[in-house]
């Protein structure tokens, strides 16, 4: 059974969207297998885990009636969408928001082991973004090596990637986001590294991506060859719309996972 097994491609419109409840009490039914997965790579049992994650049928499949409803955007602004999806994701509490992280993370976490990534990047959430502390910590574990974004000192809008270890001093950059203190020997080059776990405010069923306004990502992976470093952005459900306003410069992504999609770029 593969991953593809959780994508659901039917969508729900908001009108008959199910109460938030719905959606977490069918999210819980995965949390324990979830948990376990990542706790299994913190105890050290990696190797078991490796094969097991990344063959095993780590994703699930939801009824409409228990999907999170998606947000009709049509004819809304940028500007209008992203708050509105601002607020939105920052409206599950500290427990939810661990909940839906853990499932999201042992996605992504077979999705990585699937490809043979070496070199990941990341990032640090904030402003409700899914969290990735516990997916980095499993990376490290399997000898994954990460990295995180540093807003480039002198080349406005673009971003630098730095490897991200225990070891690493972090500082709050311009936008209060924590990011490693830029140190020239942990920068790596983009075009080495193998995936980038893109954070994102909103996307839709064609996987087009709208960030925080900076333009950084779509600067970055304009230079992506054959999707090397292959983007996948991290997100809740409630961060899909069902229409994204595109902008010339917007670079789709091949692929968003979130905590009950794997939702490809056809
Ligand atoms: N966790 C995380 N790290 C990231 C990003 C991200 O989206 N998430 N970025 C993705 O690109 C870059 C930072 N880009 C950002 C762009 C705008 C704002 C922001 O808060 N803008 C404010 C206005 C700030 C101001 O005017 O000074 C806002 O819109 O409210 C934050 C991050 C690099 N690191
Ligand atoms: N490749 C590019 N070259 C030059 N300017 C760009 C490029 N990509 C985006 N921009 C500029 O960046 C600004 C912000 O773009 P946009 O609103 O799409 O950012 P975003 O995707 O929301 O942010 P981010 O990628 O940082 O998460 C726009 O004014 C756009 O002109």
């Amino acid at each position: 059974m593969t991953l593809t097994r959780y994508m659901n491609t039917a969508e729900i419109p908001a009108e008959s969207a199910p109460a938030k409840t719905t959606y977490f009490s069918s999210i819980n039914k995965h949390l324990d297998s979830a948990n376990q997965a990542l706790s299994a790579i913190d105890a050290g049992n990696q190797h078991l885990h490796i094969d097991n994650l990344a063959h095993q049928d780590s994703g699930f499949e939801l009824s409409n009636q228990e999907r999170y409803a998606l947000f009709d955007s049509q004819g809304m602004s940028r500007d209008f969408i992203r708050r509105h999806i601002r607020e939105e994701r920052k409206s599950f509490t500290p427990a939810e928001q661990h909940q839906l992280a853990l499932i999201a993370s042992r996605h992504m976490l077979a999705e990585i082991q699937q490809r043979n990534a070496e070199h990941v990047a990341l990032y640090l959430s904030f402003d409700g973004e899914l969290a990735t502390e516990k997916l980095i910590e499993a990376l490290w574990h399997i000898g994954v090596k990460t990295y995180l974004p540093i807003v480039h000192p002198f080349c406005p809008g673009h971003l630098l990637f730095c490897h991200y270890h225990s070891e690493s001093v972090l500082i709050k950059n311009k936008f209060g986001i924590l990011e490693p203190k830029l140190n020239v020997q942990d920068v790596i080059p983009t075009p080495k590294l193998d995936m980038i776990v893109t954070p994102l405010v909103a996307f839709d069923g064609a996987c087009n991506r709208m960030g925080m306004g900076g333009g950084y990502y779509d600067r970055t992976l304009k230079n992506s060859v054959n999707n090397k470093p292959f983007a996948v952005g991290f997100a809740h459900d409630c961060q899909q719309v069902s229409h994204l306003p595109v902008e010339c410069w917007d670079v789709p992504l091949p692929l968003v996972i979130t905590p009950t999609r794997r939702l490809a770029r056809s």
